[in-house]
């Protein structure tokens, strides 16, 4: 069984793919990253996969009715905008519209509940959003689409402007919703975070996926001279896989 399914999926601006005929699937428990240079494509991936964005080839989430697609898979956009001063517990709930009936149901109170305590964000609930700072709002955002409840969780840069304890525990919370036998796939430009926490990664150039495995087999000296332009140290350590880029190569 596969949550997500891309096949072949491009998106095109002007002449140009900056999605070019990418495929993949995405089973249950995977913590997938995503990552690439400025430019790659990684965005418009994530959007497409979505159906948000005009593509050809084919995404298993595209063609399915919002609602419907609402359950399967729950997105984070990169554009961290929070539009009205509404206090976190309401914006956190607005999470639950794919799964509303007429009233908020115990159901939905429960889920926004896991859904800020999974965030560290149990003592927020009154707090009014848009007077929080940058990576407080960020993380209320990510609980927004946790409480949600799909399947599956898209996420552009989630962990980008956190602290570092929020970024791992950001990330633990990705591989905690692995464990429940969900999945996510997560734009990251933080490939120490990515080596650590994630099960997989896809590696995007000039839209194209240029390696997908598991982060010691995609992270080479090979692959991160010429995808990235940088040399890095990488190590298996008993505390996990060790990454740090140390210059650039061009
Ligand atoms: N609205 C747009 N119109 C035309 N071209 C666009 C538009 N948005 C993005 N592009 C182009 O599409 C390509 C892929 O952009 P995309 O945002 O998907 O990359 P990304 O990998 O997410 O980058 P970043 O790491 O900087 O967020 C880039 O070359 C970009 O210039």
């Amino acid at each position: 069984m596969s949550l997500l399914a891309l096949e072949n999926l491009t998106v095109r601006r002007g002449d140009c793919p900056v999605v070019d005929h990418v495929t993949f699937t995405v089973s249950p428990g995977e913590v997938l990253g995503l990552i690439g240079p400025n430019g790659a494509g990684k965005t418009s991936l994530l959007r497409a996969a979505m159906g948000l964005l005009p593509s050809a080839g084919r995404s298993s989430l595209a063609g399915l009715a919002p609602r419907v697609r609402a359950r399967a898979a729950a997105f984070l956009p990169q554009a961290r905008e929070i539009a009205w001063p509404v206090d976190v517990e309401t914006l956190v709930m607005l999470g639950r519209v794919p799964h509303a009936g007429r009233r908020v149901t115990a159901a939905d109170r429960e889920a926004v509940t896991r859904a800020l305590d999974r965030m560290g964000l149990a003592g927020y609930r009154q707090r009014i959003a848009t007077a929080l700072s940058g990576g407080e709002q960020a993380r209320v955002l990510i609980a927004r689409t946790l409480a949600q409840e799909a399947p599956l969780l898209l996420a552009d840069e989630p962990v980008a402007g956190l602290d570092p304890e929020s970024q791992i525990r950001t990330m633990q919370v990705f591989q905690s919703l692995a464990a429940e036998g969900r999945a996510v796939v997560a734009s990251i430009h933080d490939l120490g975070l990515a080596a650590r926490h994630c099960t997989r990664l896809l590696l995007i150039a000039r839209g194209r996926l240029v390696a997908d495995g598991p982060p010691g087999v995609v992270l080479t000296a090979a692959n991160l001279a010429e995808v990235f332009g940088v040399r890095a140290y990488y190590a298996d350590t008993p505390d996990g896989p060790v990454f740090q880029p140390l210059g650039v190569t061009r």
